[in-house]
């Protein structure tokens, strides 16, 4: 599992060390690391390092400072170093060490901009170390100034530079992964001590790139993280497996509360994702013509035109595929909420959701759908998240906030996905493709977290296992889901040469990757997690 950290909590633990007259020794770790990720990048690229062009972009703080070291450590291996100061000043150990090993500094002043800016962009590596963990805001004056400049330079250029981000991106907030433009997009972030949470949060993880965590000493003075993410290997660890004794009641019973006339669909591919993860039977409650078309695509599923109490089931998906009209399947599905047993609650039973919740109802909202919820629970003039834009430019604090408004455990939909409880656990989950942004694709995913909460139920050792407790196991059992239809979505997409899937094709994929990742871990632990659920 990937642990990331607030800003404040890695300066925080940079402390101790700081005290002992380290500061140095950890700029110097830093330092070496940011370097050595560039030449592994540049050796990647079929670069050769001598000769190889690079321009560090170095504010006036530590961060600046680490990027002028590794500057040094570049130019003494024979790269044409070049570095610009943005802020006049610099951190003067670095900037001497940086001239000594023959890198050529240049003050930033608005005239030297569109040349300084022009030489970036032909570089074969940018390294962006303006601002790290200290910085209030965004970039301002002339360092914003050139970031615009080389930024549309950059996408101007036929090229085959990259850019490094040093800690992270300029103006990215470490905490909240919140972007103050502008901001130089990265290819690669190299983050020191530990990943910042708002490097795996949109828009942040979007500016990052791929992030890569150069250790520097500082890892036992950290604290419990403040975002998590479910790595592969972890999968393997804690997908349940059925017992030598299952039968089809104990490894769970998912019903099903989606689809309508209009939408008939979702409830085919809710199913699809139900069955596809692993649960022991789908029940079907919805309007008649809809359960025929389920019963065609899929025979595996019981349908009723019953109550929700005549429904014996461990878990509950409403929702997908439903409209505001669909006066029956809401009724559904309010009881289903009302039932106490762990819910999905997906698509059109948003808008009908109760104000106050508890973490065993996991919401699986689109950054609208988000928006619109939050709207409702704050009055449309206190919203701060009015629109979806306003959701995007802040994923991790509008999940959070709605995690904290309803109660209820908040998986927000989008290239990084998050989860977050309202006690505090977050996860943040990428393991998809662009291509999972397809219609159905939510509904699959559904049916895959129904179909977990069904099976793993209050099942909490899987959340020990990680050190999670309380509330938070229900983050745990929907970044499992998300993290397995991203897995999916992505075997599905490599499968076909890397082109286009469709929601049908995720779900198919969805055993094949359970398989594999359950491989990853040894047979030990699979046995340690095999367990069994009563009907209830
Ligand atoms: N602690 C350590 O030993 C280690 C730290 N490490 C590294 O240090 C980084 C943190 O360094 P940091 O604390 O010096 O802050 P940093 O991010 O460089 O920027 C602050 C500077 O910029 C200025 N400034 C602020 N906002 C601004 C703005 N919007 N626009 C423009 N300027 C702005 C502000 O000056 P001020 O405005 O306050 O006068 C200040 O001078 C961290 O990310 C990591 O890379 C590693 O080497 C490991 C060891
Ligand atoms: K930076």
């Amino acid at each position: 599992m990937i642990s990331a950290y607030t800003g404040t909590q890695v300066r925080e633990a940079e402390q101790p060390l700081l005290a002992a007259g380290l500061g140095d020794v950890l700029m110097q770790r830093a330092a070496h690391g940011l370097a050595n990720a560039v030449i592994t990048e540049l050796r990647a690229r079929g670069h050769r390092l001598y000769g190889s062009r690079v321009v560090v972009l170095a504010g006036k703080g530590n961060n600046g400072g680490d990027g002028l070291y590794a500057g040094a450590f570049l130019a003494a291996r024979g790269m044409r170093t070049t570095a610009v100061l943005t802020g006049g000043a610099a951190h003067p150990a670095a900037l001497a060490a940086f001239r000594r090993a023959g890198g050529r500094a240049e003050k930033l002043d608005g005239a030297a901009q569109d040349g300084l800016a022009a030489e970036a962009a032909r570089a074969d590596v940018v390294i962006d170390a303006i601002l790290g963990t200290g910085a209030t805001g965004g970039l301002r004056g002339d360092a914003a100034g050139l970031v615009e400049a080389v930024s549309r330079d950059l996408a101007g250029a036929d090229r085959g530079g990259f850019v490094v981000a040093c800690d992270l991106p300029s103006g990215v907030n470490a905490d909240t992964g919140e972007a103050a433009e502008p901001v130089l997009r990265a290819d690669l972030t190299v983050t020191f001590g530990a990943a910042k949470a708002g490097l795996l949060a949109d828009p942040g993880a979007d500016y990052a790139g791929r992030v890569a965590v150069v250790p520097i000493g500082i890892e036992e003075h950290l604290p419990g993280p403040a975002l998590r993410r479910l790595e592969p290997t972890d999968l393997g660890r804690i997908l349940p497996h059925p017992a030598r004794r299952a039968h089809k009641y104990s490894r769970g019973v998912l019903g099903i509360v989606a689809g309508s006339t209009q939408y008939p669909g979702a409830a085919v591919l809710a199913c699809r994702g139900a069955l596809a993860a692993g649960v022991g039977m789908v029940r079907y409650l919805g309007p008649p013509a809809v359960a025929d078309l389920v019963r065609q695509a899929c025979p595996e599923v019981v349908c009723s035109d019953g109550t929700v109490a005549d429904n014996r089931v461990q878990a509950w998906l409403v929702g997908s595929g439903m409209g505001p009209g669909d006066h029956e399947q809401l009724a559904r599905a309010a009881d289903a909420i009302a039932s106490g047993l762990p819910v999905v609650a997906d698509a059109g039973a948003l808008p009908a959701l109760p104000s106050r919740l508890d973490p065993h109802v996991v919401l699986t909202p689109h950054a609208g759908e988000l928006a619109a919820l939050l709207t409702r629970l704050e009055g449309r003039d206190d919203a701060r998240f009015g629109d979806r834009d306003a959701v995007e430019a802040a994923t991790l604090d509008a999940a959070r906030k709605a995690a904290t408004l309803t109660g209820a455990t908040v998986l927000l939909k989008g290239p990084a996905t998050l989860v977050a409880a309202p006690e505090g656990t977050v996860f943040s989950q990428a393991d998809g493709t662009p291509w999972l942004a397809t219609a159905g694709s939510g509904d699959v995913l559904a049916g895959v977290i129904g179909a977990l909460l069904a099976q793993a139920g209050p099942g909490v050792w899987l959340s020990r296992s990680l050190g999670i407790s309380g509330g938070g196991h229900w983050t745990v059992l929907a970044a499992l889901g998300a993290s397995l239809h991203g897995l999916a979505g992505t075997a599905a997409s490599d499968a076909r040469s890397g082109g286009p899937v469709t929601a049908g094709a995720i779900a198919d994929a969805i055993p094949q990757t359970w398989g594999k990742v359950s491989m990853l871990s040894n047979s030990g632990a699979s046995k340690r997690n095999s367990h069994s659920q009563p009907l209830r």
